[in-house]
């Protein structure tokens, strides 16, 4: 039999946006700076921490395995097991799915899940022309052999390939994951003015959100003292107008997306913590939410960005759930137009039938039931990261709203996209 499991608490970093060079935080300073505090405030110590399971997509060389590197910087003890997870964008969400798939076994009591990723710390890839004349150099024997190298060297040697673009790019497809917005912008026939009004609206979410102090944020304190407390990709100053004057970012000159109504890039983490039953009454800890279930799929690489509608509806049904039986929804906003093509393609009744394999339209869920409190286009991407934060975001506003099941969910880089079921406890 399986045995329930609960989100019991988490806590995030304010996210920060990348600002062209290295942030003040690496992907296990933020983990770090997070979990700190999480860990300060639970009644247990380290040792009932049965597994540290950390996402990170962008991992750096001094870091390896980030999840045992921050949980050693957490003080868990050299026996703390820690491993990292990776399935891009899903990595924060697959940490919450892997420890409460040990939990539901019985393998496990308390789980520290999480998700981290510094993208302006994201390292920078040399061309293969330069790694093979570096590598050349490295065994040349002798001055002479080395002299012939060294006319060799050419000035975009020293011009890397951007890390982040790569990085941002399906190696299958060729596209962007803005191009792969794009494509479903077109499918689907989201406007422009419809993108930018999401977009809006995600800042005022989120704005409302920040005054009313409705956020996981745990603030940051960089080597210098410097204090880092509010997710500072928000735009305030933000009107429709000045959004319809951006240019299109990825499509000129008709493209739908743009620096307004695309995620931002950023650099942050967050983590939960998950228990069993027996934990919550050992420790006396109070469930957020309750896991119920949770679901991987895939689909062609090019439309990624519905890996929301194909998860979601599959677990969903799975559990004989109907769309309006959902009270809340997180639905990763990777872009504004993509977030809009999942909610016109649960309602379109070609792709429900040829996709979903339903017999109707899956349904239309209503905005204010979605993203309440904003989203990535306002706060950030740190791609890594986003899974773990609309969990947790998730358990909370639902807490908040006094609401009975919610639907987490994101897109995923590569064709894939991933789900979860949360209900109040
Ligand atoms: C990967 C997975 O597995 C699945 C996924 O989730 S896919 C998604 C992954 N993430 C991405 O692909 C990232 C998408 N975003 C981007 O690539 C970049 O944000 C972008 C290329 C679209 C824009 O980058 P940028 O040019 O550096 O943006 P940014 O500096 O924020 O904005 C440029 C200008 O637009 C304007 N602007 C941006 N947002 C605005 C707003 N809300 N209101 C008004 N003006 C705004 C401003 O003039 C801004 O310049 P200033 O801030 O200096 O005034």
């Amino acid at each position: 039999m399986t045995r329930p499991v609960y989100i019991v608490d988490g806590a995030r970093t304010p996210f920060l946006k990348a600002r062209g060079r290295p942030g003040p935080f690496t992907p296990v300073d933020l983990a770090v700076q997070a979990g700190r505090p999480l860990l300060v405030r639970q009644p247990f110590g380290p040792d009932a921490i049965d597994l540290v399971i950390l996402g990170c997509v962008n991992v750096i060389a001094d870091e390896m395995n980030p999840a045992r590197v921050a949980a050693l910087r957490l003080g868990l003890g050299a026996d703390q097991v820690a491993f990292t997870v990776q399935i891009n964008c899903g990595s924060g969400m697959q940490s919450i799915d892997t420890g409460f798939r040990y939990i539901e076994a019985g393998q496990c009591d308390v789980v520290l899940a999480g998700g981290t990723e510094a993208l302006s710390h994201t390292p920078l890839v040399l061309r293969q022309a330069a790694v093979e004349w570096y590598s050349d150099m490295a065994q040349a024997a002798g001055l002479a052999e080395r002299a012939r190298h060294l006319a060799r060297i050419r000035a975009d040697f020293l011009k890397p390939v951007i890390g982040l673009e790569r990085g941002l790019t399906d190696p299958i497809s060729g596209l962007n994951m803005g191009q792969t917005a794009e494509l479903l912008a077109y499918r689907f026939g989201i406007s422009r003015a419809a993108a930018d009004a999401y977009a809006l609206e995600s800042h005022r979410r989120l704005e409302r959100a920040q005054d009313e102090g409705w956020l996981e944020i745990e603030p940051a304190i960089d080597l210098e003292g410097t204090v880092y407390s509010r997710d500072d990709g928000l735009r305030s100053d933000s009107d429709i107008e000045t959004l319809a004057s951006l240019s299109p970012a990825f499509e000129q000159p008709y493209g739908k997306v743009t620096p307004g109504n695309a995620s931002q890039i950023t650099d942050g983490a967050s983590w939960v913590v998950l228990a069993s039953e027996k934990a919550v009454g050992a420790h006396g800890l109070t469930p957020m939410a309750r896991i119920i279930d949770s679901e991987w799929s895939a689909l062609a690489p090019e439309y990624m960005g519905l890996g929301p509608v194909v998860s979601a509806t599959r677990m969903l049904r799975r559990l004989d759930i109907a769309c309006n039986d959902v009270d809340l929804w997180e639905i990763n906003e990777a872009f504004a137009a993509q977030v809009l093509a999942c909610l016109a393609a649960w309602q379109d009744e070609e792709f429900c039938r040829d996709v979903l394999d339903l017999d109707g339209t899956f349904g239309s869920i209503d905005r204010n039931r979605l993203n309440v409190d904003g989203g990535a286009i306002a706060l950030g991407h740190p791609v890594g990261t986003s899974g773990n934060r609309i969990a947790l975001h998730l358990a909370n506003a639902m807490q908040r709203l006094g609401h009975r099941r919610g639907v987490a969910t994101e897109c995923i880089g590569g064709g894939q996209g991933g789900a979860m079921l949360l209900e109040a406890t």
